[in-house]
This record gives structure tokens, C-alpha cells and sequence, in this order.
């Protein structure tokens, strides 16, 4: 938010058009319970006591509660701390990053005016989301006063490895710091691993799960994810139509010898050197483009006068003059194109958009003189009469006139050295919808996880971006093309807006009182563990991926662990023991891990089984009835194929008698679009061949008819064989068991969701130490912690389980 005085001495509130205001904006002024906390931005010491009580005023008319920073307070805080300790750090640039004890203390003094701003705010129930780098303190100091507060924090620059952030003498306050919260949040995953290995590093005492949850010592739990955030596609797309875009594009066209009246221009024979002189002083109303107090209306007339055509090249970049961005690499990256590829030069015009940015700091006074003088040295070496090579401008604009230097760029060179995430190449996209243009982006910024279709460059490598920046420019517009739309899919789904609403659903699930609750209830475990000692058969239906190990994002990489297959043949070595591993996982798979072991096998969802009880062969055994998978699969495969294509790292796994499409790896609001379209065609033809359609975890699959795993465990749940029973499973296919137990079997779900199990369990490791119990007659003492991953009361089972306990007493 902006603050501006009205004539009257009152002021209002215009919103700004950063990455973050328009994230949480729109969510903040539709939800009118919600309130937004911040720095005022002004000096109070600039103010008399009346007109601060006008300017609060106006903050809350907009929700908003401004805090007033002292310059001391915000040197030391701010530019200190800040901007000239956490960001350079942050960012890679430990070098230019300073540790003094004063700005530290500001820093801490800061997030503490914050915390005594916001408590008396707080009402029981509500959710409290902390941004950035500037307030690592917070969530801590809120945690102590309100310890049941549901608190998120999302960092929107990087986080650097463990080895550069242990640097920072006061990395164990600040990751304590972060820890209060319940969910911590960041742009890509890499960030969020940076952050567990800084906490194994320094805070090794801590628990941390395979899932990335730290159990605190206080009692709560913080879980870290990645959550990437978007744009406002829409705003984009639509101001790259305003007339003042158009007209700058037309303008810019015009300037650059693109459009056909002008196209002399360009020319490097002497000739079109004078012509080009001629022709500039016709044009001199582009010296006015930057005030952009003229109205569109001139604008637009102005540029009407030119004829669009395409001949010559712009490239464009929009950033703040920071040493992150790479600024200076990137125009010698420039120069080296024009040194390499003369025939570029007269022919392509470098639009660079640098803002000067915290110029107070030095090393930032230093950048802008560097970035100057190489402006200047490729501009004195290549110029002709009536051509520059680069126009560099260092205002700052607002978003018409950016959004029309994006529309006028054949090519965004969005190069960072280091960035949390980089809107700018989202926003070009935008602004291209439907359009050529073409993207070459650095692999150091978190954009280019999710734009993988740009020509992507490190950008510390000049030659490389030399070599991208020609290929970019020499591109087809139908190749061009091609890969916007791929990229553009993407950021229409994953906008600010779904960010915004997907981190704090997060927020609320993973601070749900159950998640709290989730420990240790041993009398459970205790029960099961005394009716297993007193059977004298016993069965167990176990599910693999997901219950006895940990989902993960490759199939192939969920192979078992030494371990854990000594744990399952000491279990299935029993002879009163009857272990059946029930998975959708292939025969060949199952036969690969687990054919050596003394256990039952049932894969493919039960079209597969070998080594049941009762059983006289050591064959697989394909279920009888199934429908000839050749046939059918011709039909499926493509269908899913087609969904592999179309969404980033997804693909199609084939079984003998299944075929799945996963999406885990995959962004997850392009895969679930995908998803519903994939099942709706899917649909058209399952019936008809005999097959049916199982969703599962993060993979869509189909199957014959009537396959289940409730199925296949049906004869031996009811064969009246077994005085303990017991099924194990983590997703929907296992509920299928579940529903053919028998009351008097132990059902047990792992992780969340819905279920007809009566009991749950947090994750596998929870699974293992059962067993292992179960394998070794292990009780415990009803209140003892066995370890951080027990049972826990499903509120839909509790009651049901706390009788069944005293059944058993
Ligand atoms: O019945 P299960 O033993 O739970 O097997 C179900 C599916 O497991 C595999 O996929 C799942 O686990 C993968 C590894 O953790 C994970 O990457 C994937 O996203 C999950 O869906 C297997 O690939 C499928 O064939 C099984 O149907």
C-alpha cells in the first residue's frame, strides 16, 4: 500500500503493483475479517501527532494497521540487517554481507514492536501469516504468547545452503525464530531443503519426519513446503492490451526500424545512415514516452501513425538495479552477441529497464556505476548515426508502460544471478498470451523450475547466454509459440491468487488440532500387541507404498530397505503368522523386492498373487476372467499418454494388467486440470472394454472391472482360519480392505484423508515400529512415548476404540 495526501489533508491508500500486493491483496480485501499489518513506509518524524492520527485513519479504513519506524530504527533494521546482512546472504553474495551486533539487536527489537502491535489483535481461532526475510523473529515471539495460534511464515527470496547460513552468527536464533510457525514456506523445493539441512546442521536436536515436519519441543509442529507463486495473469495479459502499451509497443517498433516506413532506418550503408537521421527527427515525440502524463490518447495517435511489421529484433529486461539481477554479466553477454554476430548489429535494440534501487547502500552505488559505464562502452562501440544498441532507462515505471516494453520485446532476457522467484519472466509471458516472444531465463531463479520450456542459461556463463540470447532471437515464431503456450497454461492455473488461498489451506490443515494431538496414544498399540500375544493365528494384510515406506516422488526409488525386509521376514517367519503384502505395485516388481521372502504377495490390485495360504505353487497366479490386456491397453495407453505429454514430468507406468499416469513430480494445479480432463476421457471408454478407473495417490489408473484389493483378501478374511486379523493402508484402494473386515479386525489408516479404518497412524514409520513390536512381543506403558510417529484418535473412531480397548482389558 502507498500512502497519498488528498487536498483536503486527509490521505488515501492507493494498492501497489509488487508481486506480493497483488498476491494478498485481492485476498485481503474480500475477506473482511482480515487484517494487514506493515510499516507505514513513512517517517514519523516527518508528521505531527494530528496528521499520523489521519494517516492511521485512512490505513484503517483499508483493514490495514501501519507500524512507524524511526530512521534509527530502520537503518539498523531495514537497510541494516535487512538488506545489507539477510539479503546478500540470502542471495549468494555472502561477500558483500555485513554482521554488525547493532543491526542484529534493531532487527530483534523490530520483530519485537511487531509482536506487541499484533497481540493485542489475536482472537482465539485465528490465523496469523508472517512474509519474509524481515520478520524471521516473529513467529517465535507470537508462538510464546499465544502457543495454540495457527502462524505461517513464507520466505519470498531464497534460502542459501547450510554452509552460507551458518555463517550469519546468529543463524540458531533466527532458524528458532522461523520454527514457530506451523507451516514455513517457500518458493521451490531446493529452498525448503536448504532450510531442513541448515536445521540438521545447527539444531540437530530437533525431530524432523521424512515428510518435513519438525516436532517442537513446546508441542507443535512445523511443517516446511514449497509453495511457488504466481501473477495475475489476467491483469497481465489484459494491460499488455491498455492503448498506452500498444501505443509504447508501436512506438518501440517504430524506433527500432521494426515497422515497414521506418525500416530504412537500420541500415548500415551510408545511405541509410542519413535517411535514418531524417527519419529520427520525425520521431521525437518518443522523448516523451517516460512522462507518462501525456495522455494515451496522444500516445495512441502517435503511434497509430506507424504501420506494424516485423523485421528487427527487441530484446527487453525489467528489473531493480540489484547485484542479484546480473546485470552487468548480462550485457556483456549482449556485447559479446553484437562481437560475435555482426549481423545483429543495426538490428537489434536492447530495451533494459533498471530502477535504481536502496541507493543509499554502496555496493549498490557501485552497481548502478559499472551497469553505467558498460551502457556506455557497448553503446560507444556499436552505435550508428541512428541506431543505439541498448536504451537503458533507469525510472521507474508503472505497470502500462512495462506491460508495453514486455509486449515490444521479441526476447526477455531475465538473467539473476540469484532469485527467490522472478515474476518478470511470468509477467512477459502475460503479456504475450497467444503471441511470439521468447523467454531466456536464468537457472538460478525459481521461475525456471516451472518455465522449463524458456531457453534456460546460468548466468554466470556469459558465452551461454551469448549463444541462448542469438538462438532466441533467431527463433521461429511458430516454435516460439509453441512453447508460451505450454508455459502460459501453467502460470493461468498457478496464479497469485491460488497461491495465496493454497498456503494458507495448508496453513489451517497442518495446524488442525488433530495434527497437534497426533501422539502417542500406546494403550492402542499396547491392545493390539496383547490380542496378537494371546492368538493362535494371525493374519496380516499390509499395504506397501505409502504404509510400510514413505510415498516418494520416483516409483522406482520406494525399493525396500535392508530393513525393512528383515522385518518383514521376521514377521512372515512365524508359522502362525500369515503376512500378505497387498499392493498395486506390478507382479514383476513385487517379485523383483519381495519374491525371496517369506511372505504372501497380491499386486496389481489383486490381478496378481503368489505364495497365499492354502496355496501349493510358487507361480504367480493371474486372476481368472480378466479381459485380454493387449487389447485393451492399445486404447488406454495413448489416452494416457496423452496426459504425459501435456502436463511436465508426468508419465505413464504399464503393468500387465493396469496402466497408471502419476503426476507427483508434476505442478500440481497443471496436473489436477489435467486430471479431470484425462478422467473424462477416460470415462467414454472404460465400460465398454471391461475396465474401470481407480484414483489413487497422485496417479490416475485403470484396471478390469471388479480388481480390488478387498477382493482378493475376501477369502481369507472370511475362512475363519485366524484369531487376529489385521490390514494395513494408506490410500482409497486400501479402503476396499477395510470394508471387508471383520469388526473384530484392527483396521489402520496411515496419514490423513477419510477412512473406515478404526485406527490411525501418522506415517510409516509408525507401521514399522508396530512390527516390529508385533514380531518381538514388545508392551509399553500406556502413557509412554515409544516415538514421535504413534496412534492417534480419529475423532470419527475414538469412542469406538477407546471400547474396544476395554473389551479387551
Ligand atoms: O498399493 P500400493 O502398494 O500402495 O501401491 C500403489 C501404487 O504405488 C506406486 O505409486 C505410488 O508410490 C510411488 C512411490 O512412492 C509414488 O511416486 C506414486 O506417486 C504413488 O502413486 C506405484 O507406482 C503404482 O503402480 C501403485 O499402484
Amino acid at each position: 500500500m502507498s500512502l497519498q495526501a488528498r487536498e483536503d489533508g486527509s490521505y488515501t491508500l492507493r494498492q501497489n503493483v509488487g508481486g506480493l500486493a497483488t498476491a494478498i491483496g485481492p485476498y485481503h480485501r474480500s475477506h473482511k475479517d482480515s487484517l494487514w499489518i506493515g510499516w507505514s513506509g513513512i517517517d514519523p518524524q516527518k508528521y505531527s501527532e494530528k496528521e499520523l492520527d489521519r494517516i492511521r485513519q485512512a490505513y484503517r479504513e483499508s483493514r490495514c494497521i501501519p507500524i512507524f519506524l524511526s530512521k534509527e530504527e530502520l537503518n539498523g533494521y531495514y537497510a541494516g540487517f535487512s538488506n545489507n546482512t539477510l539479503w546478500p546472504l540470502f542471495h549468494d553474495f555472502s561477500h558483500e554481507a555485513v554482521f554488525r551486533q547493532e543491526d542484529w539487536e534493531m532487527y530483534r527489537k523490530v520483530n519485537m514492536r511487531f509482536a506487541q502491535v499484533v497481540e493485542p489483535l489475536i482472537r482465539k481461532g485465528d490465523t496469523i501469516w508472517i512474509q519474509d526475510y524481515h520478520l524471521m523473529l516473529l513467529p517465535k515471539m507470537l508462538r510464546e504468547r499465544y502457543p495454540d495460534a495457527s502462524i505461517g511464515w513464507f520466505l519470498h527470496v531464497p534460502f542459501p545452503s547450510a554452509e552460507i547460513f551458518r555463517s550469519l552468527p546468529w543463524s540458531r536464533e533466527i532458524l528458532e525464530g522461523v520454527l514457530g510457525a506451523n507451516l514455513i514456506g517457500f518458493h521451490t523445493v531446493d529452498f525448503s531443503a536448504s532450510f531442513l539441512a541448515s536445521l540438521h546442521r545447527l539444531l540437530p536436536e530437533l525431530p524432523v519426519n521424512r515428510d518435513g515436519v519438525v516436532e517442537m519441543p513446546d508441542g507443535h509442529r512445523a511443517a516446511i513446503d514449497a509453495f511457488p507463486i504466481g501473477i495475475d495473469y489476467n491483469l497481465y495479459r489484459r494491460t499488455a492490451h491498455s492503448s498506452l502499451a500498444r501505443a509504447m509497443r508501436r512506438g518501440i517498433d517504430e524506433v527500432c526500424g521494426k515497422s515497414p516506413r521506418h525500416r530504412y532506418r537500420t541500415s548500415v550503408t551510408a545511405e541509410g545512415v542519413a535517411a535514418n537521421e531524417a527519419a529520427a527527427s520525425d520521431a521525437n515525440w518518443w522523448s516523451h514516452y517516460m512522462k507518462e502524463d501525456i495522455p494515451e490518447s496522444t500516445l495512441a495517435k502517435q503511434a497509430a501513425s506507424s504501420v506494424g511489421s516485423r523485421s528487427n529484433k527487441v530484446i527487453v529486461s525489467v528489473d531493480r538495479l540489484d547485484y542479484t539481477k546480473g546485470l552487468p554479466e548480462r550485457l556483456q553477454a549482449f556485447g559479446r552477441m553484437l562481437d560475435k554476430y555482426p549481423e545483429w548489429v543495426g538490428h537489434v535494440t536492447y530495451y533494459l529497464l533498471a530502477t535504481p534501487s536502496r541507493e543509499v547502500v554502496e555496493s549498490y552505488q557501485r552497481l548502478k556505476a559499472q551497469v553505467d559505464q558498460l551502457v556506455g562502452e557497448i553503446n560507444g562501440r556499436y552505435s550508428l548515426l541512428a541506431w543505439t544498441p541498448i536504451h537503458y532507462i533507469t525510472r521507474s515505471l508503472s505497470i502500462k508502460p512495462v506491460c508495453g516494453i514486455y509486449t515490444a520485446g521479441d526476447v526477455a532476457l531475465v538473467t539473476p544471478l540469484r532469485d527467490g522467484m522472478n515474476l518478470v519472466a511470468k509477467e512477459y509471458l502475460a503479456c504475450h498470451d497467444g503471441r511470439d516472444g521468447t523467454l531466456v531465463l536464468s537457472d538460478m531463479c525459481g521461475a525456471a523450475d516451472e518455465l522449463t520450456d524458456a531457453f534456460i542459461v546460468n548466468p554466470y556463463d556469459i558465452d551461454m547466454v551469448c549463444e541462448a540470447l542469438h538462438n532466441a532471437l533467431e527463433i521461429t515464431p511458430e516454435e516460439s509459440k509453441r512453447r508460451n503456450i505450454r508455459m502460459q497454461a501453467r502460470l493461468k492455473v498457478r496464479t497469485a491468487a491460488n497461491w495465496c488461498t493454497s498456503f494458507l489451506d495448508s496453513l489451517r490443515q497442518v495446524s488442525a488440532p488433530g495434527m497437534t494431538d497426533r501422539r502417542l496414544r500406546m494403550d492402542h498399540h499396547n491392545a493390539i500387541v496383547r490380542q496378537w500375544d494371546g492368538a493362535h493365528r494371525r493374519l496380516i494384510l499390509c499395504d506397501y507404498d505409502g504404509t510400510l515406506t514413505p510415498l516418494v516422488r520416483r516409483p522406482e526409488r520406494a525399493k525396500p530397505t535392508q530393513a525393512l525386509r528383515r522385518l518383514l521376514t521376521q514377521v512372515g517367519s512365524n508359522p502362525d503368522v500369515d503376512f500378505l503384502l497387498v499392493s498395486g505395485r506390478s507382479h514383476q516388481i513385487m517379485q523383483d523386492w519381495f519374491g525371496d521372502l517369506p511372505v504372501g504377495l497380491i499386486a496389481e490390485h489383486g490381478a496378481w498373487n503368489r505364495n497365499l495360504p492354502g496355496s501349493d505353487s510358487d507361480e504367480w497366479q493371474r486372476a481368472k476372467g480378466l479381459p485380454d490386456s493387449d487389447t485393451w491397453q492399445k486404447v488406454i495407453r495413448p489416452i494416457m499418454d496423452e496426459s504425459a505429454t501435456r502436463v511436465p514430468n508426468s508419465f505413464v507406468e504399464s503393468k500387465s494388467d493396469a496402466v497408471a499416469w502419476h503426476y507427483r513430480m508434476s505442478d500440481a494445479q497443471v496436473a489436477d486440470h489435467e486430471r479431470q480432463d484425462l478422467l473424462r476421457r477416460l470415462r467414454g471408454v472404460v465400460v465398454g472394454l471391461g475396465l474401470m478407473i481407480m484414483e489413487n495417490s497422485k496417479v490416475v489408473e485403470v484396471t478390469p472391472v471388479a480388481t480390488s484389493k478387498g477382493q482378493a483378501i475376501l477369502p481369507f478374511v472370511n475362512s475363519g482360519d485366524y484369531d487376529f486379523m489385521m490390514a494395513l493402508g494408506d490410500d482409497d484402494t486400501d479402503e476396499t480392505m477395510f470394508a471387508v473386515m471383520p469388526d473384530k479386525g484392527w483396521t489402520i489408516k496411515v496419514g490423513p484423508g477419510q477412512t473406515k479404518a478404526r485406527l490411525r497412524v501418522n506415517d510409516p514409520t509408525a507401521v514399522t515400529l508396530l512390527l516390529a513390536d508385533l514380531g518381538a512381543g514388545v508392551t509399553h506403558d500406556s502413557n509412554e512415548p515409544v516415538a514421535s510417529h504413534g496412534f492417534r484418535d480419529d475423532h470419527t473412531v475414538v469412542d469406538e476404540a477407546h471400547a474396544r480397548l476395554t473389551d479387551d482389558k
